[in-house]
């Protein structure tokens, strides 16, 4: 972790607690993993993009002025991606930083259809993402799966794209866990993708909408509803309807939280204003997870720093998110006792005298 993110309000100690914490990651993009220092790599490469190959200039771009901008600057970033080497590449750096961060697991959200609509071959595209996978495990410890979103604005076409991409035996790529929905909510209304994720959840796919990032809790319903939403991504207004609240925490439905990332989209105002404490209270399984977190000048550290603070929690309470994660996650049971395991071992020796 860099000293720009070490938040002067939590203890040094915890912060280096957090940094060597054995953690599972759930929401997190692809393309919104790229470093600076990979996008410049690519800005450069690709003389024609308007994205800057500066480091100091990349952190101005990456300032967004409310969601729909980030959008436009994230499709920027995805249209240096163009070639399979480009996709292999991102996708073994990406495993490289979250390795460096203790991640033992991430569930990575690739786009496919963005690639393939911009020439990328389709089975070049799961060659590389597969091939980056194996090489991060055997390498880095931390293992990859994947879950392909539809960008909803995108259309139908896209939502049936993705839905081949996933199901069609011969490209399925091995590490595909999860089927997803992404991009803008207002205009893009949920029950439309319904007969998408129906396709995706009889070929083994567990759903993983995102809902109420940018639209109140009716979104978040939906996402149940006709998607049949095993976890929900952001659900950051879900906190507007006290039913909503009841209905997660009874059906264990976790709640993917990426705190930065909605203060970065202006979909909350502040960091105090974040409705996580809310998610507690109710009794919501809360996972910590960074999102875009280059683009939004953040880590998974960073992020488990900040719920440190906002939800006032020691070595335990961080251990116990850490462990939420790991449980809400796809990984099989073994594993999953693998990581909670390490994660308990790992804070009492922290906490021994
Ligand atoms: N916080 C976020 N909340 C929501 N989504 C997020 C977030 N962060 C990253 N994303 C990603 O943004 C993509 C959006 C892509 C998109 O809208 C679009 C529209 C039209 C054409 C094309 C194209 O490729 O040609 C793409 C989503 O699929 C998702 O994976
Ligand atoms: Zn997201």
């Amino acid at each position: 972790m860099t000293d720009r993110l070490i938040d002067p309000s939590i203890p040094r100690d915890l912060h280096a607690f957090i940094a060597s914490l054995p953690k599972a990651e759930l929401h997190v993009h692809h393309v919104g993993s790229a470093s600076p220092r990979i996008v410049s790599e690519l800005a450069a490469r690709h003389a024609d993009s308007k994205v800057p190959s500066d480091l100091e200039a990349l952190a101005d771009y990456f300032t967004f002025t409310d969601f729909a901008h980030f959008i436009e600057v994230y499709l920027s970033v995805v249209d240096l991606i163009r070639t399979p080497e480009d996709v292999r590449l991102l996708t073994y750096e990406v495993a490289r930083d979250l390795a460096r961060q203790q991640v033992r697991y991430a569930e990575l959200t690739i786009t496919p259809f963005s690639s393939t609509r911009r020439g990328i071959d389709e089975k070049a595209f799961m060659e590389a993402i597969e091939d980056a996978r194996k090489a991060a495990e055997a390498e880095f410890g931390t293992v990859l799966r994947w879950c392909f979103d539809i960008p909803g604005e995108a259309g139908l076409v896209s939502a049936e794209e993705t839905a081949r991409l996933a199901t069609d035996d011969r490209l399925r790529p091995e590490g595909l866990v999860s089927f997803g929905l992404g991009g803008p909510e207002i205009g893009v209304p949920r029950p439309q993708f319904k007969p998408y994720f129906d396709r995706a959840i009889a070929a083994g796919l567990r759903s993983v909408p995102h809902a109420g990032e940018t639209t109140g809790p009716e979104t978040v319903w939906d996402a149940l509803t006709h998607l049949r939403a095993e976890r929900i991504g952001h659900g950051t207004n879900s906190f507007q309807d006290p039913k909503l609240l009841a209905h997660l925490a009874e059906e264990r439905i976790p709640l993917e939280v990426c705190p930065t990332s909605n203060i970065a989209t202006r979909a909350v105002r502040t960091l105090d204003e974040h409705p996580i404490k809310e998610f507690v209270k109710a009794g919501i399984v809360v996972t910590i997870n960074s999102d875009d977190p280059p683009m939004f000048g953040t880590d998974l550290n960073n992020e488990y720093a900040v719920a440190a603070r906002l939800l006032d929690l020691d070595e335990r309470g961080l251990a116990e998110l850490a462990k939420n994660a790991v449980e809400a996650s796809f990984l099989d049971e073994p594993g999953k006792s693998r990581i909670k395991d390490e994660i308990d071992t790992y804070t009492e020796a922290w906490l021994a005298p």
